[in-house]
């Protein structure tokens, strides 16, 4: 049996006017490679506010990214956009640096109908020799795909996988079985287990910038069939994961990162700066999950 892949979705360090901060990017992504032990990060998706940067913002995002990994582990740059020039430059953009793999969200707010949304994975793969994962996240953009337009999208060989980031375990259960040679990363952390059972390859996620080492367990119990392990472990996780959302997860998952000693700065507005309620908040959460 191989081993699961964990990766983090990459935050982004800002300061407090929202200008994103290079050095609290690279603090970030040593703590992931370091002492999260991921095999991988995903980069410029919505952890890390990247549907609120302009293009030259992404650039540096990517760029810093990839000059810290300095090819320790993998690396996918989600490049989608309503814009679909701004998608395609930034697949070539990151497809250059040397990026492993894109990722592309499905076009959102305008009801584009699933010929369109086939036309924009073609479109932004054309000129580019990679392959990309389908960010698939009904809950935000509104697009639901079933399990034959994932198979229509398929079609095109560049396209490998799927992040998964969807509550409905029976389309999930249909993708899997259908898609068995496709890379299928689940991205609901407080459904890591569930989806496990279903047979996923691994996740992704932006509580895994804290919790790795605790996924990283229940995920090898996992393999090693010690379901009442798993169980206990998500069970933490997902106390915690209640708490961080309760606490506003975005700024909160930067404030614990800094009581884990990683100045990961601010979130971008219209995102909220912290309260003291939340800051005291984000300490409950560290000394109760993650002081040891
Ligand atoms: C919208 C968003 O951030 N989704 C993330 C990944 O897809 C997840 O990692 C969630 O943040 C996490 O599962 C908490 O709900
Ligand atoms: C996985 C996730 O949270 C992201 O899109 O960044």
């Amino acid at each position: 049996m191989s081993k699961k892949l964990l990766y983090a979705a990459q935050m982004t360090a800002f300061d407090k006017d929202g200008n994103i901060n290079l050095d609290g990017i690279r603090a970030l992504v040593r703590y992931n490679i370091d002492v999260n032990k991921v095999d991988g990060l995903y980069v410029c998706g919505s952890t890390g506010e990247a549907f609120m940067l302009n293009t030259d913002e992404k650039k540096q995002v990517m760029k810093t990214v990839y000059d810290e990994a300095n090819g320790a582990i993998d690396l996918v740059a989600q490049v989608g956009s309503l814009n679909l020039k701004e998608a395609k430059e930034l697949a070539k953009f990151a497809t250059d640096l040397g990026y492993p793999k894109l990722s592309a969200v499905t076009p959102f707010y305008y009801n584009f109908t699933f010929e369109q949304i086939k036309d924009y994975y073609n479109e932004i793969l054309k000129d580019v020799d990679n392959k990309l994962l389908i960010y698939s996240i009904p809950a935000l953009t509104g697009v639901a795909l079933t399990t034959d337009q994932f198979a229509e999208l398929f079609e095109n060989p560049k396209i490998i996988g799927i992040k998964y980031t969807n509550a409905d375990f029976y389309l999930l259960e249909r993708v899997r079985n259908a898609f068995p040679d496709k890379l299928i990363l689940s991205g609901f952390d407080e459904m890591l287990l569930p989806a496990l059972a279903l047979n996923v390859d691994g996740c992704i996620g932006s509580t895994y910038n804290l919790n790795a080492p605790r996924v990283r367990e229940e995920m090898d119990a996992f393999d090693a069939g010690d379901i009442d392990k798993a169980r206990q472990l998500q069970n933490i996780s997902n106390d915690m994961i209640t708490d961080l959302i309760a606490n506003d997860i975005y700024p909160t998952l930067k404030l614990v990162m800094k009581h884990m000693g990683v100045d990961a700065g601010y979130v971008k507005k219209p995102m909220s700066h912290p309260t003291p309620e939340m800051e005291a908040g984000a300490k409950a959460i560290y000394e109760k999950y993650f002081k040891n």
